[in-house]
């Protein structure tokens, strides 16, 4: 099995290109997904986060906004935070390549926001990059904004610099799907993409 590893940044359209490896027939690891799956309702996280931030679970739910506080003012809660859930959402991954492997899929993808960051594109057959022009990028989260409310040009600007740059992205990615143009235009580059994989196995 082939692990294509798919990664991007803020608002560079991961989740559409995984959408479309999806509808194509491939399964696809959310790491984002899954971490929410670990911190929703009776999620495994729960019990860890409660037990290094005290007061954050509250009726056995996440009470996020007191933890994003909590990560915010203090210096060492993200590192504290990450040491809980990386080796969660390993576990789940490792799951997941299991399954995927004893049903005989030719590939999988591991969609990762920070596949590069962990270090975890090095272990993936082939890296895919999804990128879109830097104002594009900006116009969509800033249509996002936080919790509805639309964002600042300057905040936007400050959330993309405190990423890897795409220059970085594009010089250790093996494929670079561009979601900048219509839906059409990234579908046609997956699909594309998928037949020279078939085509090469
Ligand atoms: N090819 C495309 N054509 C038009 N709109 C797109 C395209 N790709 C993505 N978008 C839009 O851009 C926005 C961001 O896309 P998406 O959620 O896929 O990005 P992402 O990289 O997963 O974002 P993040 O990691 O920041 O959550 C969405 O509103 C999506 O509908």
């Amino acid at each position: 099995m082939r692990i294509i590893g798919l990664t991007g940044g803020m608002a560079a359209g991961k989740s559409t290109v995984a959408t479309l490896f999806r509808r194509a027939g491939v399964p696809v690891f959310d790491a984002d997904a899954c971490v929410r799956r670990l911190q929703g309702e009776g999620g495994k996280a729960l019990p860890l986060i409660e037990q290094i931030f005290p007061g954050t679970v509250v009726e056995g739910r996440l009470d996020r906004g007191a933890l994003r506080e909590i990560v915010r003012t203090q210096p060492d809660a993200l590192k504290r935070l990450e040491a809980i859930m990386h080796p969660l959402v390993r576990a789940e991954r490792a799951r997941f390549l299991k399954q995927c492997r004893a049903r005989k899929e030719p590939f999988c993808v591991l969609d990762i926001p920070l596949l590069m960051e962990i270090g975890e594109d090095r272990r993936c057959d082939l890296v895919v990059v999804a990128e879109a022009p830097m104002s594009t990028r900006l116009s969509r989260i800033r249509q996002r904004g936080r919790s509805g409310a639309r964002m600042s040009m300057t905040d936007a600007k400050r959330l993309l610099k405190r990423q890897m740059s795409d220059h970085e992205r594009r010089r250790r990615a093996d494929i670079v799907i561009r979601t900048g143009l219509s839906r059409g235009h990234a579908a046609r580059q997956v699909h594309a993409l998928l037949h020279r994989l078939r085509e090469a196995s």
